[in-house]
């Protein structure tokens, strides 16, 4: 029988090392609701027992958090999902990671709960359908097993989180269908987007 995974065997990981062009300043220090998107999306994770932010060194600092940069520094959200599973696996050995980016300032501990009891065994990628019906790169689970496949799309100069291959050996759920609160994954990766957040 296969025991179900929970949040509490997640490694919690946040990219926040992007450049933010889109919002214009750093995302991760916007406010919603008075809280930091940074502090928001950690505190969705804040169950989770090995929790890793991924950002350029001294740019935060957050409280029961690891902060360093991945290992290709700079190289977009595919080389942080990389540094992610390694780091997971030299922590805990084979598992699960919990990745998102700081820009789901609507996310609460229920949409881990939800993407952790939806794993399928043999699969490696568990997430959300967006409202494109394709599957969203976070919020969502990714295996330590993806790893060397990760390391040989990077290799190839693709640099890209949202990949194809990621989506064929995942599990990919409808919110709505699932449960969801509409909205709750919503991306603020504007300031337009933020302040159409603002109340929720
Ligand atoms: N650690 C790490 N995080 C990244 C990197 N690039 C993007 N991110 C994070 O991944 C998430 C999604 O990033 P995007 O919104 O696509 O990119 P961005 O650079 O933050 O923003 P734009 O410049 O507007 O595209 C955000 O939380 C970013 O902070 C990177 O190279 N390293």
């Amino acid at each position: 029988m296969t025991v179900p995974i929970q949040v509490l065997d997640l490694t919690a990981v946040i990219l926040a090392g992007g450049q933010s062009r889109r919002f214009g300043t750093d995302k991760a220090l916007a406010q919603l609701g008075g809280q930091l998107l940074l502090e928001r999306v950690a505190a969705s994770l804040a169950e989770c027992p090995r929790r890793l932010v991924l950002a350029p060194p001294g740019r935060y600092a957050l409280p029961g958090w690891t902060v360093q940069p991945e290992r290709r520094q700079g190289e977009g959200p595919l080389a942080g999902l990389e540094t992610a599973l390694a780091w997971a696996e030299a922590q805990a050995g084979p598992g699960w990671v919990a990745l998102s980016g700081v820009d789901y300032p609507l996310l609460t501990p229920v949409v881990w709960q939800v993407l952790a009891a939806a794993v399928q065994p043999g699969e490696l990628a568990t997430g959300f359908l967006g409202t494109d019906t394709r599957p969203e790169p976070m919020p969502a689970l990714y295996h330590t097993a993806l790893r060397p496949r990760v390391t040989a799309v990077l290799d190839t100069g693709e640099r890209r989180l949202r990949q194809p291959w990621l989506a064929d050996g995942g599990t990919w759920l409808d919110p709505l269908a699932a449960g969801l609160l509409p909205g709750i994954l919503a991306d603020a990766d504007t300031p337009a987007a933020l302040q159409a957040l603002d109340g929720q």
